[in-house]
């Protein structure tokens, strides 16, 4: 375990003004000079529109803490207090603009505009706090499947569900994340995970693998059955910290995920988007958009249906692009939900 020094800073935070505008875009006026970086030749900047975590992610419950290691790469901006155990990818999205990254709260703001840009996680919109420890996956293993909410273990441990359309690679994923090939069944064919399966994590946490929607072939009966089931998890599941709706970040946007994702933000249900398959770039003159381009017109479409700008996370499961960015999200999400 690596501990970051730092100074810590005497400056106004951004939690003190989070606590009241939660659910809100939080408006700050930050007036930055001199921004020298790359890509960046500002002499000032106008902040305004930073996005809290939402609202219900503040509860309570219980998880014990797994010892990890791992190495860290220098975040001097992390305050002193920090602890991470887990390597923070050095690659930032410098090109994410300001009212499109996702800040979690107690995140110091007033270090600017570029100390902000060298916390955002690869592949993302997220910015790092000092939540994301006990990151890594130590053990994993199946609990139970089941068809009701009312069925799904009640021992209030946070939770994660993967869910998207009929094999967007739900399955795959999770199989990523905890490093083991056939924890979660997959299949070339659709519509092969057809219950609420959920997977313990480290004694602590819950990953949840839900069936995908849109599968056409399914009959209709089956597919209203789906909508019913899944939606009344979401709606009803209380240790439910954030839905990670998977979208094929290999293909540009469909209209079912689309309309998802409204339902989603209509329900003010908390969610982050997860680009899979990112490793497919079919080529421009063939027809093919690269992912970067999907991952953008998709939060375009989107954005009239949130009130402050979801996070979002590029993957693959055959590269493991994404996944110890993930796992930061994941932690920083959970221990904040812990705390609150
Ligand atoms: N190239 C590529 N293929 C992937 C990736 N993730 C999944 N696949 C493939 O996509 C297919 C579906 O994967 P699953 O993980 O079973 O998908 P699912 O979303 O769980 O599907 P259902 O359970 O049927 O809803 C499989 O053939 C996977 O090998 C990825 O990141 N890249
Ligand atoms: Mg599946």
């Amino acid at each position: 375990m690596l501990h970051l020094n730092g100074t810590p800073t005497a400056t106004p935070t951004a939690s003190a003004a989070m606590a009241p505008l939660l659910h809100h875009h939080l408006h700050l006026h930050l007036h930055l000079y001199r921004i020298s970086s790359p890509l960046f030749s500002i002499s000032k900047l106008h902040i305004s529109s930073i996005t809290p975590f939402p609202q219900k992610i503040f509860n309570l419950s219980l998880a014990k803490k797994p010892t990890l290691t791992s190495q860290v790469s220098s975040v001097s901006t992390i305050s002193s207090t920090t602890h991470l155990d887990f390597a923070i990818p050095e690659e930032t999205h410098l090109e994410i603009p300001l009212d499109k990254l996702f800040v979690p709260p107690e995140v110091d703001i007033s270090d600017g505009f570029e100390a902000l840009s060298a916390r955002v996680l690869k592949g993302s919109n997220i910015v790092l706090s000092s939540y994301a420890k006990d990151a890594q996956i130590k053990e994993a293993e199946f609990v139970k499947s089941s068809t009701r909410t009312e069925d799904c273990p009640s021992d209030g441990l946070p939770e994660f569900a993967l869910v998207g359309r009929s094999n967007v690679g739900k399955s795959s994923l999770l199989n990523s994340i905890v490093r083991r090939k056939r924890l979660a069944l997959t299949s070339k064919k659709p519509g092969k995970t057809q219950c609420i399966n959920h997977f313990r994590i480290n004694d602590s946490w819950h990953l949840v693998d839900l069936p995908g929607y849109g599968y056409a072939a399914a009959p209709k009966e089956l597919r209203t059955d789906w909508a019913k089931f899944t939606k009344d998890y979401f709606l009803n599941r209380s240790s439910l910290v954030s839905v990670f709706l998977l979208i094929d970040g290999s293909i540009p946007a469909k209209k079912i995920d689309l309309e998802y994702a409204s339902w989603l933000g209509q329900n003010e249900i908390p969610m982050t988007l997860i680009f899979t398959k990112c490793d497919k770039r079919k080529k421009k003159k063939n027809g093919g958009t690269r992912p970067e381009e999907n991952v953008e017109d998709f939060q375009h479409l989107i954005r009239e249906h949130f009130q402050a700008v979801p996070p979002w996370i590029m993957t693959s499961s055959v590269t493991n692009q994404g996944r110890d960015e993930m796992l930061l999200h994941m932690a920083q999400l959970r221990n904040y939900w812990l705390k609150h």
